[in-house]
């Protein structure tokens, strides 16, 4: 079911109008479903019922401190990559055994937070790290429990920029190389070596992937029984897809079916970190139209937002569907439009060639749907534009969960040198 609907006429976030939210909040403004949030990540959990599974948003997602809350309640844990992330899971309530630290490269000042906040793992991604996370454990006297990151070299099938897993990507360790990494690292005093972690990319819409890399993961894990290296967790990473376009990515059921196929007969726990299946279509960016400009070759449609609020179609050429708050527009649509920003950038372009109402005008609202991963968390105030604010409602109730920040604050924050007094 989808918590964001036409009610009455108007697009509503459950039981609350849009419009009426506009009103209130002002636009730009981001808007989360609690049902949706919640919908998806225990459709998600329940794929893996029965086996020995946790799931750890992948925070970089949403990382709103309402949004951790709303999941942490319900039992999740969390996927960091920064102390700030971990900072923000702790604060929200997830269980520090249940935060595992990612990322390609942690500092020494993170390695000994996490280590001080006795989290469940650290994913190490290359040598250098390991030698490093090994140092600053036994300087601590402490042992850092760690999964390595294998980069299975196999083609996520995705954008060329969320794609992780194959051989000319930065992350993790080359699969032909790993038998010797964990040697080295069951060598280390300062290192519990526990877990193995794989994640190919991000925005997947077929299974074969996955399935080829847990594949060849598995393998992995019996030539380390073999060697005496005794792997307890399995790391499966995040990056099943969800429809921005009418893509049909699996459901979470097939996905875990084939992660009981290709590495249920190994006894290990497994760790999951969705991160887009579970915030993506819980969330909508709504913007103001500002002007409607005709143009030789095109028409234009001015919104209130801009890149520097949604970068994702800008950055991936990303498709988010745009549709009018207003019913009747929606079934009015007839004009052909580009719909961009006020950024001075030609590719601060929402969408090209959209379909939008023929008497849209100045002052109508628009939702850019799709837009609760990797929306607010990858703002920016370029052009000096504030941060877009955060809305979550629940039932007939919404709060104000990241307010509009001021422009004086942001200019604010900036500091000149004395020699310029
Ligand atoms: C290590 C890791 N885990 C999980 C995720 C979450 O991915 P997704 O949002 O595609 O589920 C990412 C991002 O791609 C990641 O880098
Ligand atoms: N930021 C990307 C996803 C990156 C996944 C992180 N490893 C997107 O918006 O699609």
């Amino acid at each position: 079911m989808n918590h964001f609907q036409y009610i009455d006429g108007v697009l509503h976030a459950e039981g609350v109008s849009i419009p009426a939210l506009a009103e209130k909040v002002g636009t730009p403004f981001y808007c989360y479903s609690t049902a949706t949030l919640e919908r998806h990540y225990k459709v998600y959990a329940s794929a893996f019922d029965g086996l020995d599974a946790t799931v750890c948003y992948a925070i970089k997602a949403n990382s709103n401190q309402a949004v951790l809350k709303t999941l942490a309640k319900l039992g999740a844990g969390a996927d960091v990559v920064s102390v700030g992330e971990m900072r923000r899971a702790l604060r929200a309530g997830v269980a520090p055994d249940k935060v595992i630290f990612s990322g390609v490269g942690k500092a020494d000042a993170e390695m000994r937070e996490a280590l001080d906040a006795d989290i469940a793992q650290i994913n190490v991604e290359s040598i250098p790290e390991l030698e490093e996370l090994n140092r600053v454990a036994i300087d601590m006297g402490k042992k850092a429990r760690i999964a390595i990151r294998i980069n299975p070299h196999v083609d996520a099938k995705t954008h060329e920029k969320i794609a992780t897993g194959k051989a000319e990507n930065k992350f993790g360790i080359d699969w032909t190389r790993a038998i010797e990494v964990y040697r080295m690292a069951a060598a280390m005093e300062g290192i519990d070596v526990t877990g193995i972690a794989m994640h190919i990319g991000s925005q997947l819409t077929d299974l074969a992937p996955f399935r080829e890399a847990f594949t060849r993961l598995s393998g992995l894990v019996e030539k380390l029984r073999d060697e005496g290296i005794i792997i307890r967790n399995l790391d499966l990473g995040g990056g099943l897809g969800i429809a921005y376009q009418g893509e049909t990515p699996p459901l979470p059921d097939a996905y875990g079916q084939m992660v009981r196929e290709t590495v249920g007969h190994l006894g290990c726990h497994i760790t999951l970190e969705p991160g887009r299946l579970i915030a993506g279509n819980a969330g909508v960016m709504i913007s103001r139209v500002m002007y409607i400009k005709d143009g030789e070759a095109k028409r234009f449609v001015i919104l209130d937002a801009a890149m520097n609020d949604l970068i994702r179609p800008t950055l991936y050429n990303a498709y988010h569907e745009i549709i009018p708050v207003d019913e009747q527009g929606e079934k009015d649509k007839q004009a052909l439009v580009d719909v961009v920003g006020p950024v001075c950038e030609t590719g601060d372009t929402f969408g090209k060639d959209r379909k939008l109402p023929d008497n849209l005008q100045p002052g109508d609202l628009v939702a850019v749907m799709s837009a609760g991963a990797y929306g607010a968390v990858m703002s920016s105030t370029y052009n000096t534009r504030a941060l877009t604010p955060e809305v979550l409602v629940k039932d007939d109730a919404y709060a104000i969960i990241r307010p509009r920040q001021s422009i004086d604050e942001l200019i604010g924050l900036d500091r000149i040198p004395e020699w310029l007094d």
